[in-house]
């Protein structure tokens, strides 16, 4: 059997007690963001890609090339790992010519080529420069033409924007979208940022526990959520229930959740929490869905606050603004009245 173009992995790893069983394919010219809570095995997956961590089993193959019998620096592989970056005593333009060099390029094509690079990621007035002279935006840029000038056939990012400040996230964030979009290999890329996923991948795997829990296009796996993680990471309330006559009864079956969905039998429920109205008491002409809860936790996230409601009869997030907030006079302990539209939930097979 001839393996496909691209990467066509799975990647079995063991490090003491965790372990990591995932099949993952990424054709050419594609980006797959890998997400994960912490301890997923997302960056365990990275060094398995790059020969950093050894495999206990599976296959490696990129373009139809088993990497596996290769060390870390035969393998047709980018990196922009966060520890992992640049070489301090080395130029930016050194930096860059090193993969070629150690590939066994010439000493004045290497660093042609590396002046290349830097000047499509806009920092050829910075050549000369050591990274301790470089912004962490222009350091990440640096190690971007570091990873892409030995012509990698995969390309690894872990958290590459992660240590940048909000402006410079922005900056970097559309730079690699369109140094992504111009790459012809396999490109996996971790983050724990979905913003970044949303803009950067074309497909998402999220890793729990060392397995795929769930893949899919971005806008997919925003909209179906299938784990609790997902759906917190997205911002949305999720359920499992049972569908009957636009009715999703969810939990042990004591509370429902009206709908407009005509699905029956197992499903996932969702709705987002700017979904959710809050009232101090029982709200007259009620929409169908409400009920009286318990606030949990309030929470002040930048201009919006969520406001977390305990179950009894379900657990969920609100999010309201600081204004709703006071006038409400919501703080924890406080029992209010929690509305949501039929029409505002989503409904989908489990
Ligand atoms: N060198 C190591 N030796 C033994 N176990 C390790 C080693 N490095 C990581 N682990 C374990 O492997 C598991 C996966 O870690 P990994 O760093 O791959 O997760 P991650 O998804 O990248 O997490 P994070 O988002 O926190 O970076 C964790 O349980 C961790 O404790």
């Amino acid at each position: 059997m001839t393996s496909p173009a691209g990467l066509d992995a799975r990647l079995v790893v063991r490090r003491g007690a965790f372990d990591l069983d995932l099949a993952l394919t990424v054709a050419p010219g594609e980006v797959v963001g890998l997400l994960g809570p912490n301890g997923a095995g997302k960056s365990t997956a990275l060094r398995a890609l790059a020969g950093l961590v050894p495999m206990a089993g599976g296959h490696l193959t990129v373009d139809g090339t088993d990497l596996r019998p290769l060390p870390p620096e035969r393998r047709a592989v980018g990196m922009v790992f966060q520890d992992y970056l640049l070489f301090p005593h080395l130029s930016a333009l050194e930096n860059v010519a090193f993969g070629p060099r150690s590939q066994g390029e010439g000493r004045r094509a290497a660093r042609r080529g590396a002046a290349g690079w830097l000047e499509r990621v806009g920092l050829a007035a910075h050549a000369g420069a050591r990274p301790a002279q470089l912004s962490g935006g222009q350091a990440q840029r640096v190690a971007l033409a570091r990873a892409l000038a030995v012509r990698p056939r995969l390309l690894l990012l872990d958290e590459p924007l992660a240590a940048l400040d909000a402006h410079t996230r922005l900056e970097i964030r559309a730079a690699l979208r369109r140094h992504l979009a111009g790459f012809s290999g396999a490109a996996v890329l971790v983050t724990h940022d979905p913003l970044d996923a949303m803009v950067l991948a074309d497909r998402i795997v999220v890793l729990e526990g060392g397995r795929l829990v769930q893949e899919g296009v971005p806008a997919e796996v925003a909209r179906r959520p299938r784990t609790d993680y997902v759906a917190r990471l997205m911002g949305l309330n999720l359920y499992r229930g049972r569908a009957d006559a636009g009715t999703v009864l969810i939990g042990d079956g004591t509370a429902s959740i009206d709908t407009v969905d005509s699905l029956e039998g197992d499903v996932f429920l969702a709705f987002a929490p700017s979904s959710v109205a809050l009232y101090r008491t029982r709200p007259d002409g009620s929409p169908r869905n409400l009920w009286r809860s318990r606030v949990a936790a309030v929470e002040q996230q930048g201009h919006r606050v969520r406001v977390q409601l305990s179950a009894p009869p379900f657990a969920a997030v609100a999010e309201v603004t600081p204004a709703a907030v006071a006038e409400l006079g919501l703080s924890e302990g406080s029992v209010v009245w929690a509305a949501v539209k039929a029409t505002e939930t989503h409904v989908y097979p489990a």
